[in-house]
């Protein structure tokens, strides 16, 4: 049996104010694009905190290709890219000069990858800019390209169409495939169900802090004219919170 790209077991994380993330179980296997679909304030960026370390959970814990977060961190996240929030760079740094930073965390990485990096995503022609001059969208390419840079073997993307135009996002889009058939697993968070249902394999429903369902995409669609619709079901059937 392979082993699962991401295994989230009883994650609990409970703020002050009663919100965060309330027992949450899935997996992620090895080649899926797995989108974490929910609306504002569902607790994506708060699960996807935990899933890669940058917050600490009150109970539960996270094996990425079978190793621990909590235990064995360097393992667990030494084939992970991620982009979580915004994509942050030096504003004074060119683009080239943020990657070649970055890149020092990976002896592997030279400048023929960080230009390959620029390449896919669509960034190699500001490569000599400064990034304080970038958009919002050129920003999120940027902090792809970062997170490219060590060829993870998963992606974990906060929100990656954030700041995005019609055409940034159809580039984004056909930039998640081709690696994903390149052998990339994706864990994906958005709150976009249109882009969600073209981008993903398979989709777990997260709402009011809780998972309220996983379901291969093929799947959903065979039953349901269209996400939105098994969404709004999901969400009624589970009770609105
Ligand atoms: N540090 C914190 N202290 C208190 N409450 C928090 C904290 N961080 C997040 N929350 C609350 O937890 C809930 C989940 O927030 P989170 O940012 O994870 O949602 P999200 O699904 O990523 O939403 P969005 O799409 O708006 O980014 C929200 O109600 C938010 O107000």
């Amino acid at each position: 049996m392979t082993v699962k790209a991401i295994e989230v077991t009883n994650l609990t994380k409970s703020f002050k104010n009663g919100r965060g993330i309330s027992d949450l179980n899935l997996d992620v296997d090895q080649g899926d694009i797995f989108g974490f679909l929910g609306p504002n304030g569902a607790g994506k960026t708060t699960a996807m905190k935990m899933i890669t370390g940058l917050m600490k959970p009150d109970h539960g814990d996270v094996n990425i290709f079978g190793a621990s977060i909590s235990e064995d961190y360097v393992n667990a996240m030494k084939h992970v890219g991620c982009l979580i929030e915004t994509a942050e760079s030096y504003p004074y740094l060119t683009a080239n000069d943020n990657l070649k930073l970055f890149s020092r965390f990976y002896p592997e990485v030279d400048q023929r990858r960080i230009d390959e990096c620029l390449a896919i995503t669509g960034m190699l022609k500001y490569k000599n800019e400064k990034s304080q001059k970038f958009s919002l969208g050129m920003k999120q390419r940027l902090g792809i390209a970062a997170a490219i840079l060590s060829k993870p073997r998963l992606l974990i993307l906060d929100e990656p169409l954030n700041g995005l135009d019609v055409e940034g996002m159809l580039e984004m889009r056909k930039l998640i495939k081709q690696l994903s058939q390149e052998g990339t697993t994706f864990f994906i968070s958005s709150h976009l169900i249109h882009d969600v249902e073209l981008t993903c394999t398979r989709i777990g429903i997260i709402y009011g802090g809780k998972l309220v369902n996983v379901e291969y995409t093929q799947n959903i669609l065979s039953y349901y004219s269209s996400l939105e619709n098994y969404f709004v079901s999901e969400v009624d059937r589970n009770g609105r919170v």
